[in-house]
């Protein structure tokens, strides 16, 4: 049977899924060139199922629908250890359950909607180790699709960071469109959004989240992503860039609107001393680096936002993490060189917009808008929250695995 929402079918797989407390739906990858990103969505409890074995409803909404109250499930895996994503896939069974298509004839199940490069490069293996064939969909569109969902459907999903303070913003719908957005992955996309579906990439720069992740990685040995974030949190970069002060005797360079303690060269000083690479500290190493990569994306996003005429800039990607000195530097570049005009600003589930879009374009006509209002009833409508507000559960910033509630619309 078919209805508005996403279309279920009988099949044994459901009847199974029947004893077990959660039922799982939507998976959705997002196969980057460093992280996968996973979403899935399951129901609170066990959904009956009626004699023939077919799903029936708890609640019947109209033209036999049900809403099904659940999580949404966001995972990231390292693309490097894809074989812990295939492990945790298989573990929970969940390649079983992409969308729930009535017409779907018994051959095409375990389809799952998969953006990123990885949906190319890896096809195969999931092919071959899993038996699921990734049903690709177009990587910038998946981000904007992910990007536009978010903002409408999350209350206070942006947030400007400024002087070490959050500050939440109401989208207003009506006036979202066009801004820019700056995905920061392993390479960096510039994106030019000027409604649902209507965008075009602009710009983009191979200098991102793989750059500081891999030079990080040689010149400090980390081991991890995360010691390099915290080497980084506790180092000072003023020990390796070469400031305007360290060139003009100290003083600012007035004339052209640069405090002394501005970065004139990134790791600049190293040149003038007679040190090797274990004489510095990893920690300033990383700070350095932070801030060079930071400093230059947000530089870059500018001048794209300036050749458009666009006054808001979107951050999103892995990269940020909800680190505060990256969104920092970020924040200050795009004040800096906009003189104010333009404004950076950050998404909660910054890294996982890619594969938003991509949970989005199972087929369904319900999911969008029972989502978005389930997400925003549980949020203050407050235009603007106070800064550093306690947070809800729902608050938190995805930049983790996590999950949060909302429902979604299933049709018999
Ligand atoms: N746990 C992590 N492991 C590796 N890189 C991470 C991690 N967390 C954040 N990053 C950063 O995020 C970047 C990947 O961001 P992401 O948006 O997932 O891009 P991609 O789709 O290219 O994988 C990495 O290059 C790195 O800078
Ligand atoms: C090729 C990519 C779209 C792949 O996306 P990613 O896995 O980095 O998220 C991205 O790395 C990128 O936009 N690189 C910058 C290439 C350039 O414009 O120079």
């Amino acid at each position: 049977m078919e209805g508005d929402g996403i279309q279920v079918e009988r099949r044994d797989e459901i009847a199974a899924l029947n004893s077990s407390a959660d039922e799982v739906s939507h998976l959705a990858l997002d196969i980057g060139g460093t992280l996968i990103k996973m979403v899935y969505f399951s129901s609170d409890s066990d959904w009956p199922v009626d004699d023939e074995g077919k799903r029936s409803s708890k609640e019947k909404g109209s033209k036999n629908c049900n809403f099904v109250n659940g999580r949404l499930h966001f995972m990231k895996f390292e693309t490097r250890k894809i074989n812990d994503c295939l492990q945790f896939i298989s573990s929970k069974q969940l390649h079983h359950y992409g969308g729930w298509h009535t017409e779907a004839p018994v051959d095409c199940k375990n389809i799952i909607k998969a953006t990123g490069g990885g949906a190319f490069k890896f096809a195969d293996l999931f092919k071959e180790k899993l038996e699921i064939s990734l049903d690709k969909v177009e990587e910038m569109d998946s981000l904007v699709a992910g990007a536009n969902f978010l903002l409408k459907a999350v209350d206070r999903e942006a947030f400007t960071y400024m002087d070490g303070e959050k500050e939440y913003l109401q989208i207003d719908h009506n006036d979202l469109y066009p801004y820019l957005l700056v995905n920061i992955g392993s390479g960096v996309s510039m994106i030019k959004v000027d409604g649902d579906g209507v965008y075009e990439r602009v710009s983009g720069t191979s200098i991102g989240g793989g750059t500081f992740w891999g030079l990080g990685k040689l010149l400090t040995k980390c081991k991890s992503f995360d010691e390099l974030l915290e080497l980084s949190h506790q180092g000072n970069n003023r020990v390796i860039d070469m400031l305007v002060g360290d060139i003009y005797g100290g003083m600012d360079y007035s004339k052209i609107g640069l405090s002394s303690t501005a970065i004139a060269s990134s790791f600049g000083k190293a040149i003038s001393e007679n040190k090797e690479i274990e004489d510095y500290r990893p920690e300033d190493v990383a700070r350095s680096l932070l801030r060079m990569i930071s400093n230059n994306i947000g530089q870059i996003s500018y001048l794209n936002a300036l050749r458009f005429g666009l006054k808001r800039i979107f951050f999103g990607g892995f990269f940020i993490r909800g680190h505060a000195y990256t969104m920092d530097t970020i924040a200050v570049a795009v004040n800096f060189w906009s003189k104010g005009e333009a404004k950076a600003m950050f998404l909660r589930h910054e890294g996982f917009l890619g594969v938003m879009g991509a949970f989005m374009s199972y087929p369904n006509n319900g999911l969008d808008h029972l989502m978005s209002k389930q997400l925003v009833e549980q949020l203050p409508k407050s235009a603007c929250c106070p800064k550093h507000e306690a947070r809800s559960p729902l608050l938190g910033d995805l930049t983790e695995n996590g999950s949060i509630e909302c429902s979604v619309q299933l049709c018999l």
